[in-house]
C-alpha cells in the first residue's frame, strides 16, 4: 500500500497541464507530483507546494501532457528508411521490402534497428509504442534496457520469415515469449497476424484460440487498400472484416490497423465488437493506400488511435507530425473543419492509443494512480507565439523539436532534449554502417 503522506519524489510545475481526461481541459497554475513512479498528486500550484517533495522543478513555458502512444509501427524498419520510396503498397512490399527483409533481417538488424527507433521515438515525445516485427524476442531487450513502454506483437505470416519457418513456429516462439514477459512491468505481448491476405483461416483460428486463452490482444493490418478488399472478395466472397468477424477475431482486444476502406457493415462490425482502429495517415498517403474516415468512426463510437507505421513507409517516427497530418486530413475527408479538433487529436495519440493497447489503466492520461508517463513540450518558441490555446499551438504550430523532457514510470528518459540512457552517437554510427552495407548491395543490382 503506497504511503500517501510520504514525500513526493518529484513535483513538476509547468505553465500548462493537459490531463487529457477529462477531455478538453487545460489547467493553469497546477502541479503534478510523482511518487514511486506513479502520479501521486495533481493539484493547484499553491496547494501542491505545501507537500514535501525531494525535488521541485519549474517548467516555465512548457505544457505537461501524457507521453504519446505510437499505436502501430515496425521498429527495426528504421534501417530501411528511404530504401524504396514513392511506390504503391503491394509493389513496395512484394518487390522491395520483403526481398530486403529476406536478405538483411537477422537478430543484429532487429537489435540495432529497434534501438534506433526507440531513441527517435523518445526524442519525439513517445513513451509507449507498438512493435510488429520479426525476432520480437530480440526487440524485447532494447525495450527493456531503454525504459520505454511497449506492446510487442508476435509476427505471424503463412510463409517463412526471419525467425520462423512457418506460422506454427512463429506462434510457438510467440507463446514462449509471452510466458517470459508475462510479469514485465512495461512490455505487453500481443499477437500480430500480418494481414488478411497473408494469414490463412487455419492460422487465424490458432491465433484466436491462443489470444483468448492468454487474454492477449490481436494487432493486424486490415482494409489497408481497395485492392485488398477486391482480392478478398474474389478469393473468399466477403470483405476481410466480415471474414475476421465470422472467425471470431473481432472484440475489445482487436486492433485493426489502417482501415482506409469502410462500408456500413464494416462500421457496424467494429462498433458491435468494440474493436479499435489504428490510423496511420502518413503511411496511407505515401503509399497512396486511401483515407481512413476518422470522423465517421469517432462519431460512431469506435476507439481511434494513431500510429506512424514503419520508417520505410512514412519515413519518420514523428507522432507529433502524424497527429497534425491526421487533424488536417480528417477535415478534408469529412468535408468539415470541425472534424478531429486539436484536443481530440491529442487524445487520439494518448488515451485512445493506451486504450487500443489495453493499457489505459496504466498510461495515456494524467490521473492519480496511473504510471508517471509524461512529456513536457516547450512552447516558448517564436513561431508558437502568442498562445491562446496551448493544445492548438502544440498540434498545429509545433514540431517534435519542442519535446524537452520525458518520463516513463517516473524515470526520466529524456532531459532537455537529450537521451539519458541511450548513446545517440553510437546509434547513428551503427545506422550508417547498416546503410553502407544495404546501400552498397542495392547499388550492385
Ligand atoms: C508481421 S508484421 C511485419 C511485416 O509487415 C510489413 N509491413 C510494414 N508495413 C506494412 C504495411 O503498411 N502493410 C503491410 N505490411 C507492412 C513488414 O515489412 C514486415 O514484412
Ligand atoms: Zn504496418
Amino acid at each position: 500500500m503506497p504511503d500517501a503522506t510520504a514525500p513526493l519524489d518529484l513535483l513538476l510545475l509547468p505553465t500548462w497541464l493537459v490531463p487529457v481526461e477529462p477531455a478538453g481541459v487545460v489547467l493553469h497554475d497546477h502541479a503534478l507530483g510523482i511518487r514511486d513512479g506513479r502520479i501521486a498528486l495533481l493539484a493547484p500550484r499553491d496547494i501542491a507546494l505545501r507537500h514535501a517533495a525531494r525535488e521541485v522543478r519549474e517548467l516555465p513555458g512548457m505544457l505537461l501532457a501524457p507521453s504519446l502512444v505510437n499505436a502501430h509501427g515496425h521498429a527495426a524498419m528504421t534501417l530501411f528508411r528511404g530504401l524504396a520510396d514513392d511506390l504503391p503498397l503491394m509493389t513496395w512490399l512484394e518487390k522491395h521490402i520483403w526481398p530486403a527483409e529476406a536478405r538483411w533481417v537477422n537478430e543484429d538488424f532487429v537489435r540495432d534497428g529497434t534501438e534506433l527507433a526507440i531513441a527517435e521515438q523518445l526524442k519525439g515525445g513517445i513513451g509507449c509504442f507498438s512493435d510488429m516485427y520479426f525476432h520480437p524476442e530480440i526487440a524485447s531487450d532494447p525495450i527493456h534496457q531503454s525504459g520505454i513502454r511497449a506492446q510487442l506483437c508476435i509476427p505471424v505470416l503463412d510463409f517463412p520469415t526471419p525467425g520462423a519457418r512457418d506460422a506454427g513456429e512463429a506462434l510457438r516462439k510467440g507463446v514462449a515469449l509471452f510466458d517470459d514477459l508475462r510479469h514485465h512491468p512495461r512490455i505487453r505481448v500481443a499477437f500480430g497476424p500480418h494481414a488478411p491476405y497473408s494469414v490463412s483461416d487455419e492460422t487465424l483460428e490458432s491465433v484466436r484460440i491462443l489470444a483468448e486463452e492468454l487474454d492477449a490482444a490481436i494487432h493486424m493490418h486490415v482494409h489497408e487498400t481497395s485492392h485488398e478488399i477486391a482480392r478478398a472478395i474474389e478469393r473468399d466472397g466477403v470483405r476481410p472484416l466480415t471474414r475476421l468477424a465470422r472467425r471470431g477475431l473481432l472484440g475489445p482486444r482487436f486492433q485493426a490497423v489502417h482501415v482506409t476502406q469502410l462500408d456500413d457493415e464494416d462500421l457496424a462490425l467494429l462498433v458491435e465488437s468494440n474493436s479499435s482502429v489504428i490510423h496511420c495517415p502518413e503511411s496511407n498517403l505515401k503509399l497512396a493506400s486511401g483515407f481512413c474516415p476518422v470522423e465517421r468512426l469517432w462519431l460512431a463510437g469506435v476507439n481511434v488511435a494513431i500510429g506512424t507505421d514503419g520508417a520505410a513507409s512514412n519515413n519518420d517516427l514523428d507522432l507529433l507530425g502524424e497527429i497534425r497530418t491526421a487533424a488536417l486530413l480528417a477535415k478534408g475527408v469529412a468535408g468539415s473543419a470541425t472534424a478531429l479538433d486539436a484536443h481530440r487529436a491529442l487524445r487520439m495519440a494518448t488515451l485512445n492509443g493506451a486504450r487500443a493497447l489495453g493499457l489505459d489503466a496504466e498510461t495515456g492520461s494524467l490521473e492519480p494512480g496511473k504510471s508517471a508517463d509524461l512529456v513536457a513540450f516547450d512552447l516558448s518558441g517564436l513561431a508558437q507565439q502568442p498562445i491562446y490555446d496551448p493544445v492548438s499551438q502544440l498540434i498545429y504550430a509545433s514540431g517534435r523539436d519542442c519535446v524537452r523532457h520525458l518520463w516513463v514510470g517516473g524515470r526520466q528518459l529524456l532531459e532537455d532534449g537529450r537521451l539519458t540512457r541511450l548513446d545517440e552517437e553510437r546509434l547513428k554510427d551503427k545506422a550508417r554502417e547498416w546503410g553502407r552495407r544495404i546501400g552498397a548491395a542495392d547499388n550492385a543490382h
